[in-house]
C-alpha cells in the first residue's frame, strides 16, 4: 500500500550524534536518519518545563507556521515526534551553525557580506509576511549559515500567524522595535526595525543602542539615540539604509520590496544569496 507521506518518526529512526547548541527548553544534536542517512538536526524538549512554562501553544503554532513555510533562507522544520517526557524537532542541519560566531570572529562583516545577508533576510521575511508570519525574533543567534554560507532564519517559537496586530512581549531587548517597548499593538513592520537593528550590527560589531542596564536600552531605543562611530568607516548608502530603517513611526519604516531596490543592496549584494 502507499506509503502515508505524514510517516511517524520515533528516536529509532535516528543515530545521535555531537551537540550543536543549548538551549533554554533543550538541546540540539547531530543526528542522522538510519534508513537515508540523511542528515538532520534533532532539537530535543522537555515536555515538563514546556508545561512548567506553559508555552505548548507557541510550540503547537511553530509546527503549524513552519511546516507550511518552504524558503530557501528559512532552516526547514521536516517534522516532530515525542515519547514520554521528550519532544523532539526533526530541523534541517545548518552545517556553518550560528550566524552570530561568524559575527564575533571576524568582529563584522564587510559592506558585501553584509548587504548579501540582510538581501537573504528580506527575501525571507517577504516570504513570511506574504503568508502572514511576523517573525519577531529576529536576532543573530536565530540565524543560522548552511553549507554554502547561505543565511537561514531559525527558531519560530516566538513568532504569529498575524492577521491582526499583536500585545506580547517577546524576544531579546536590542532588538525590539519601539511599539514592542512600548508593549503597543505591533504588525510586520517590527521585522523591518530589526533589519536596521541588525544591518547596523553586521557592520559595525555590536547592535546600535547597546547599553549597561535594559533601562539604558529602552531609553535609548525609544529615543532612537542612534549614532554612526567614525571608525569602522561605512559607506553613506549604508548609513542611509539604517536610517530608514530604524524610524520610530512604523508606517514610515522602508518597505521590504524598497529595501531589496535600496542602492546599498543592489550595489553589494551577492544575487546567490
Ligand atoms: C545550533 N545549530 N547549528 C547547526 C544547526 N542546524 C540546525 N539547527 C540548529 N539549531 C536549532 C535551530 C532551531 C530551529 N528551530 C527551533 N525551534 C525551537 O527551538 N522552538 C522552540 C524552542 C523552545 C520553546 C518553543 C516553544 F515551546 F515556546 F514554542 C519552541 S530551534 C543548529
Amino acid at each position: 500500500q502507499v506509503e502515508n507521506c505524514k510517516r511517524q518518526w520515533s528516536l529509532q529512526d535516528f543515530q545521535i550524534g555531537k551537540p550543536l547548541g543549548k538551549g533554554k527548553f533543550g538541546s540540539v544534536y547531530l543526528a542522522r536518519e538510519v534508513k537515508s542517512k540523511y542528515v538532520v538536526a534533532l532539537k530535543i524538549l522537555f515536555k515538563e518545563q514546556i508545561e512548567k512554562y506553559r508555552i505548548h501553544h507557541q510550540l503547537r503554532r511553530e509546527m503549524e507556521i513552519q511546516t507550511s513555510l518552504c524558503h530557501p533562507n528559512i532552516l526547514r522544520l521536516y517534522g516532530w515526534f515525542h515519547d514520554n517526557e521528550r519532544i523532539f524537532l526533526i530541523l534541517e542541519y545548518a552545517l556553518r551553525g550560528e550566524l552570530y560566531r561568524e559575527l564575533r570572529k571576524n568582529g563584522r562583516f564587510s559592506e558585501k557580506q553584509a548587504a548579501t545577508y540582510i538581501a537573504s533576510l528580506t527575501h525571507a521575511l517577504a516570504y513570511c509576511h506574504e503568508n502572514h508570519v511576523i517573525h519577531r525574533d529576529i536576532k543573530p543567534e536565530n540565524l543560522l549559515l548552511d553549507h554554502e554560507g547561505r543565511l537561514k532564519i531559525a527558531d519560530f517559537g516566538w513568532s504569529v500567524q498575524s492577521k491582526s496586530k499583536r500585545h506580547t512581549m517577546c524576544g531579546t531587548l536590542d532588538y525590539l522595535a519601539p511599539e514592542m517597548v512600548e508593549n503597543k499593538a505591533h504588525d510586520y513592520a517590527v521585522d523591518n526595525w530589526t533589519l536596521g537593528i541588525l544591518c547596523y550590527e553586521f557592520l559595525y560589531g555590536a547592535p546600535p543602542f547597546e547599553a549597561e542596564s535594559q533601562k539604558d536600552t529602552f531609553r535609548r531605543i525609544m529615543k532612537v539615540d542612534l549614532s554612526f562611530p567614525s571608525t569602522p568607516s561605512v559607506s553613506a548608502e549604508a548609513k542611509n539604509l539604517i536610517l530608514r530603517l530604524l524610524v520610530k513611526d512604523s508606517s514610515k519604516r522602508l518597505s521590504l520590496q524598497k529595501i531589496l531596490e535600496h542602492p546599498w543592496i543592489i550595489k553589494n549584494a551577492d544575487p546567490n544569496g
